[in-house]
């Protein structure tokens, strides 16, 4: 039985329901992709996972990203094992990183084509530079599970398709919200639809085509 198991699961702002109630697990070698228009709920499903399941080791991509602007794109993509270290190693990283941390995290920007940034702050990059940071730092993190909304929206066709092969490698499992219905039926091994918070489709990615997914829309 899988870990990560959803049960009458339902999300509320206020008195509103906005999801559910809805029950689905991800087992072991799933890539799901969330998919469904704007407002149908997928972000809001990747934080109800994302707060039932933290217990256990998983990365979260946020669509905002997340990153702390003033520091270095090396800082921010570090910040993806802060909770592995003791303080005193953090705070020395802060003025002085470890040459191990520096040439490990160097491999994984060269990986996503952002190696020459290394020491620039993530507030003087580009949209696309920002989103392969914060997907950096979750390849860096590990885990058991990885949330990721929308991680390669702001990337050109083989950039996207680059970074969903090493999100969907680097991780045993993982929840994708995706609107590029040719990249989800690509690399997600499932499709999951949402429509106004409810899962009206749910079905592995070989019996689908990108046709077959243009109802949810
Ligand atoms: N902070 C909030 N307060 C009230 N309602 C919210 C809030 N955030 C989201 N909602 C509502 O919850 C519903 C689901 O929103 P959600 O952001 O999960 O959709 P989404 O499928 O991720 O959309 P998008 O593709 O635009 O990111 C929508 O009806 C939205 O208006």
């Amino acid at each position: 039985m899988s870990d990560f198991v959803l049960q009458d699961a339902e999300a509320h702002y206020g008195a509103t329901r906005v999801l559910g109630p809805l029950s689905m697990g991800i087992e072991p070698g799933e890539h799901v992709a969330l998919i469904g228009k704007s407002g149908a709920g997928k972000s809001t499903l990747l934080s109800l996972m994302y707060d039932r399941w933290q217990a256990q080791p998983v990365a979260l991509m946020p669509q905002a990203l997340g990153l702390v602007d003033t520091l270095s794109v090396f800082h921010n993509v570090y910040m993806g094992r802060l909770d592995r270290h003791r303080w005193w190693r953090n705070l020395a990283t802060l003025a002085r990183p470890f040459r191990r941390d520096v040439d490990e995290i160097a491999a994984l920007l060269d990986e996503v084509g952002i190696g020459e940034k290394r020491w620039t702050p993530c507030g003087e990059l580009s949209g696309g530079q920002r989103q392969r940071v914060a997907a950096a730092r979750v390849l860096y993190q590990q885990g058991a599970l990885l949330l990721a909304d929308e991680p390669v929206s702001a990337l050109d066709g083989p950039q996207a398709s680059s970074l969903m092969g090493k999100l969907t490698q680097g991780y045993p499992r993982s929840v994708l919200a995706m609107h590029d219905l040719d990249l989800a039926l690509g690399f997600c091994t499932r499709i999951v639809g949402l429509r106004d918070g409810a899962v009206v489709l749910d079905a592995p990615s070989n019996t689908l085509d990108s046709a077959s997914l243009q109802d949810l829309y």
